[in-house]
């Protein structure tokens, strides 16, 4: 049995480092529509940007070589099956040109410092923005080598659950760059992003699912959501492709809807993940259908809204499409995927609202205080999924019951969360 076929050859104009689930279902689907979309070289895509031709992808992995193998033995094509609650809708996404073990630093080096890239994507999870990890090193060195070329500005587009993604991956690219870091201030734009489509890591039953509907063998398959959203604050100084074709929105400032969707979805996510997993659930739609986890994201949601600023009705949306999107009972969003670092995730998705809450003078909420207990006891029981989690779990387990909260809450709340 043969996998999916290549018919375009996009040139490549766009870099992607983490390659992994979520940016096949994501930036690379969007780039595809952006290269559908196109139409004659004085025409403009949804009256926004100028058409200048199609964007292919070179996407670097981080850690494993595993995605990028598997993409290139099939010429970097893969299929991309949206899965409601009534069924599967497959397509052939054809953006991503050249997958590459992030490994291959010559490779890496090259890609960025090639004048005809203008686009560097990334999604490198939480702990990637960590003191002392990689990506950031990296970059700044890509960007030198860039700079060497001659090869001109770039945007650089963190594609992360992070507040301020944007900002805080300048600031530590910044940090590792020496000698050019007045070159890359001038020069490279980091654009903040708001970034959602629910995509749990693929399986063999997806892989055999989507053989059934297409008749084809692709290992590299993705399984994601119908819901997508992007949402992007920032300069391209060399262009980009016209990804409101897939339904992207620019805009001034992403902070009012980086807000909604961090600390209503994944807030929601981390509480479930660690509440439903104590409950002996597996999955967000088997936790969210219990009442009492429900009632307590509800009660969640409600404390966190009180400081989104955004127009209610427009939340009152949101969230009646959220509860569809996690009451869906085929995707099979794994509560131990969601956990995984969860050290990194809760800084952002539960202590940057209490915070806010507390600036605003209402108060920490009730539901966050639970969540918050909620996630300890998780730390406490379950096995830990990283290094930081195992050490986090170890100090409050020194610690009497009644001090642990205070204790995470000290030790973690963000520096800087905006009042
Ligand atoms: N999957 C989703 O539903 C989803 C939705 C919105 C945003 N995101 C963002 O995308 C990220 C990746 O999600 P995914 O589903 O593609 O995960 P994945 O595990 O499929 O891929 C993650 C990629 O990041 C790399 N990586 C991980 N940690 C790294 C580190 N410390 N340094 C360098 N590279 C590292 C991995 O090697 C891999 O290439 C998430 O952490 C999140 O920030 C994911
Ligand atoms: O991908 P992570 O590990 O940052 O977080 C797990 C989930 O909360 C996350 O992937 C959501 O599904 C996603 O952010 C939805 O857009």
């Amino acid at each position: 049995m043969s996998g999916p076929q290549r018919t375009e050859h996009p040139p490549p104009r766009a870099v992607h480092l983490g390659l992994g689930a979520f940016h096949r279902a994501h930036q690379a689907w969007y780039t595809q529509r952006a290269n559908d979309a196109r139409v004659p070289a004085d025409g403009a895509v949804n009256g926004a940007v100028n058409d200048d031709g199609p964007w292919g992808i070179v996407a670097f992995t981080g850690r494993t070589p595993d995605a990028a193998l598997r993409l290139s033995a099939q010429d970097g094509v893969y299929t991309l099956a949206e899965r409601s609650a009534d069924g599967d809708r497959t397509e052939t996404v054809q953006s991503i040109v050249r997958a590459v073990p992030g490994s291959d630093d010559r490779a890496w080096l090259a890609a960025v410092a090639d004048p005809e890239v203008s686009v560097l994507t990334v999604t490198v999870t939480e702990t990637g923005y960590r003191p002392g990890s990689g990506p950031p090193e990296r970059i700044a060195r890509a960007l030198a080598a860039r700079r060497a070329a001659g090869a001109g500005p770039l945007a650089v587009v963190s594609c992360d659950n992070l507040l301020g993604n944007g900002r805080v991956l300048r600031d530590a690219v910044l940090a590792r760059a020496g000698t050019d870091a007045g070159w890359i201030a001038d020069a490279v734009s980091f654009v903040d992003t708001v970034v959602d489509r629910i995509t749990p890591a693929t399986t063999p039953a997806d892989i055999d699912a989507v053989r059934a509907l297409t008749g084809l063998d692709d290992p590299a398959a993705v399984v994601t959501e119908p819901f997508s959203e992007w949402v992007l604050a920032g300069a391209f100084p060399a262009g980009r492709p016209a990804w409101e074709a897939g339904g992207a929105r620019f805009v001034p400032d992403v902070r009012p809807y980086e807000e909604r969707k961090l600390w209503l979805l994944n807030a929601a996510h981390s509480y479930l993940a660690a509440a439903g997993r104590l409950a002996g659930c597996d999955t967000i739609a088997e936790a969210f259908a219990v009442p009492s986890l429900r009632a307590a994201t509800e009660a969640l949601w409600a404390d966190h809204r009180a400081v989104i600023d955004l127009p209610p009705g427009e939340v009152d949306a949101w969230l009646d499409a959220l509860r569809v999107r996690f009451d869906n009972p085929r995707i099979a969003h794994r509560l131990d995927q969601i956990r995984r670092d969860s050290t990194a995730k809760i800084p952002v998705r539960l202590l940057a609202p209490l915070t806010r809450r507390e600036t605003a003078g209402l108060g920490a909420g009730d539901a966050q205080h639970a969540a918050l207990d909620a996630w300890i006891a998780s730390l406490l029981t379950l096995e830990p999924t990283d290094a930081a989690d195992a050490a986090l779990a170890r100090e409050l387990d020194a610690l009497a019951p009644s001090e642990r909260r205070n204790a995470v809450i000290a030790r973690l709340t963000p520096e800087g969360t905006p009042a």
